[in-house]
């Protein structure tokens, strides 16, 4: 039957089923136009008659057609017929995290944790919420992988940053969203958390979160954070990145860590302001100093000005500390 849906379309050639979702049948089948395999989402068109999910699949084809990431599944296009709405996907060949037979220990976590975070930073910064980060919704294509679904996808206006609207599944909801409080993009770490903590311990955490303790101290740490209830002290993903065992790993892997380099630049240009302020602070005294001195001597013009040792020292110091500051020349000295 599948077959005759996909052969109302004639750039795309039906090849086999892949999965059913629970208002959508997904195919494989291939672009003959771009000689590409695709995933092909098929949506009854009649179950858009309810107003819920017509507006769920709205969101996600208005969200999900503006992203383009490489942790992100694409969406190629959308087009419909009488009976059908079809969304055309690029197709992840190892399915999704939770088919996956793979044991993942601390080992070999972070191919997959910085990976989902690098997805869900994207959206964060997109303003956008998946609300419904689960393994079910992370597609593997050749060990890349790829945040799918945005169903319960929500994208946030400037003025609008908290939303109490409750979504996604259960068993990876952060509290806030269970408890029908207001919540932010936090709720995305939530559910990384929860995701990353089954991987390592093959069961979902309990009420009370107890991590591993075998596990590498800065990860348990990590994971503590990320699975703490009230949001407000729950770290954002700038902050993941930020944090020890992140930054050690992608040190580790060579990989570029966005935020740490931006933090380290960030720190110097701190470092390069404080030195200019104090130097300029340093001339203002020595200027001071300079009059002050004159004013002592206004008989003698050629008595050379003192200036305090301190000041001399102080700068010296500075020097020793940071030798890549380069200081300005300056009429004044
Ligand atoms: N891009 C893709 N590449 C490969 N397989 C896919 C792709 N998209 C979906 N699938 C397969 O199809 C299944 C159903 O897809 P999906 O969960 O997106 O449907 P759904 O209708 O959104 O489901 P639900 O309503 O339950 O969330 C997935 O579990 C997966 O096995």
């Amino acid at each position: 039957m599948l077959q005759n849906y996909v052969s109302n379309t004639t750039r795309y050639q039906y090849i086999q089923q892949l999965g059913q979702g629970q208002m959508s049948q997904v195919v494989l089948v291939k672009d003959i136009m771009k000689n590409q395999l695709c995933a092909m989402k098929i949506i009854l068109k009649e179950l858009l008659e309810e107003p819920q999910f017509a507006l769920s699949m709205k969101r996600e084809i208005l969200i999900h057609m503006n992203l383009n990431h490489k942790n992100v599944v694409k969406l190629y296009e959308t087009f419909e017929d009488d009976n059908f709405l079809y969304l055309v996907l690029e197709y992840c060949n190892q399915g999704t995290l939770s088919s996956q037979k793979a044991m993942f220990l601390e080992n070999n976590i972070f191919d997959c944790f910085h990976q989902m975070l690098d997805g869900i930073d994207y959206l964060h910064n997109n303003n956008i919420i998946h609300r419904d980060i689960q393994p079910d919704n992370i597609l593997i294509d050749n060990g890349v992988y790829k945040i799918c679904d945005f169903g319960n996808a929500i994208q946030l206006n400037f003025d609008k940053l908290y939303i109490s609207e409750k979504q996604g599944s259960i068993d990876y909801a952060a509290p806030e969203i269970l408890q029908n409080q207001d919540y932010d993009h936090k709720v995305d770490i939530w559910s990384l958390g929860v995701v990353i903590y089954e991987l390592l311990h093959q069961h979902k955490p309990q009420q009370e979160v107890q991590v591993n303790e075998r596990l590498n101290e800065d990860l348990q740490i990590l994971l503590y954070a990320m699975l703490t209830k009230p949001f407000q002290q729950r770290p954002s993903c700038k902050q993941v990145y930020l944090c020890k065992w992140f930054k050690k790993m992608m040190k580790q892997l060579k990989l570029f860590n966005k935020y740490e380099h931006e933090q380290l630049k960030t720190k110097h240009l701190n470092k390069q302001i404080q030195i200019k302020t104090l130097q300029n602070c340093c001339f203002d005294l020595k200027q001071a100093a300079v009059s002050h001195s004159n004013s002592l001597t206004q008989s003698d013009s050629t008595t050379a000005p003192m200036i305090p040792n301190s000041i001399q020292n102080s700068t010296d110091s500075l020097h020793d500390s940071i030798p890549i500051v380069e200081f300005p020349a300056n009429p004044q000295m």
